[in-house]
């Protein structure tokens, strides 16, 4: 029987794994089921994944939905480094969008754009995808999708779709691990002395 961390967020097997691989595929595809409903298809749709892990989670949504609508859906990258307000700038970092396909000529123009995110903190990252896909062209509307929100907004970004909503304190860290980069499957709460010791 799951114990409950202060907060209320489920403690499963591991005192510190918050998703396991089973979890995280359940939200996948409850999300993929939701961008559904709320686009009424996947007609002018696209899911842009942001680097790094925002990739993989846009290109496994792209399945789940292919899979439900018998129909492909765009999924594509987006690197944000060059809009990032936390970083100086590296050099020759370029914006732009690339599909999955390795097709760089993909236009957002008019498309109903799916950002794809493993997890939203301030909203900093998905402020800079916002201009950087701007300067792409522009989008009829931008979705907002997450693995993990975990709260403490310093803009005013909301997600549509949240694969699950994690209560965190500021020095707490959420660590998500996704098989094709890491491994395996599952997001992880770091608390403070753990996060400071990398355990
Ligand atoms: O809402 P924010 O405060 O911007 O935080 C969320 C971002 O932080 C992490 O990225 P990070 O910058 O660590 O880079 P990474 O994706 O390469 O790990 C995470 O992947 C999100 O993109
Ligand atoms: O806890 C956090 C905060 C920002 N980005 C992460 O990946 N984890």
């Amino acid at each position: 029987m799951p114990s409950y961390r202060e907060g209320g967020a489920p403690v499963q097997d591991s005192p510190n794994i918050i998703m396991d691989e089973a979890a995280i595929r359940r939200a996948l595809t409850r999300i993929a089921h939701e961008i559904l409903e709320k686009n009424k298809g996947i007609e002018g749709c696209a899911i842009v994944g942001i680097r790094t892990r925002g990739v993989y989670l846009a290109r496994r949504i792209a399945e789940r939905i292919r899979e439900i609508e018998g129909s492909p859906i765009a999924a594509c990258e987006l690197d944000i480094t060059r809009y990032r307000d936390d970083r100086p700038l590296a050099d020759g970092a370029a914006a732009g969008i690339v599909c999955s396909d390795g097709d760089r000529s993909f236009d957002v123009k008019d498309k109903r754009i799916i950002l794809f995110d493993d997890v939203l903190y301030t909203g900093r990252t998905i402020r800079a995808a916002m201009d950087a896909l701007m300067d792409c062209g522009r989008p009829q509307s931008i979705q907002l999708a997450v693995l993990v929100d975990r709260g403490h907004r310093e803009l005013p970004i909301r997600p549509d779709y949240v694969g699950k909503n994690v209560p965190t304190s500021k020095h707490e860290q959420i660590e998500v691990s996704l098989t094709e980069i890491d491994g395996d499957d599952r997001v992880m709460i770091k608390h403070p002395r753990e996060a400071e010791v990398g355990g």
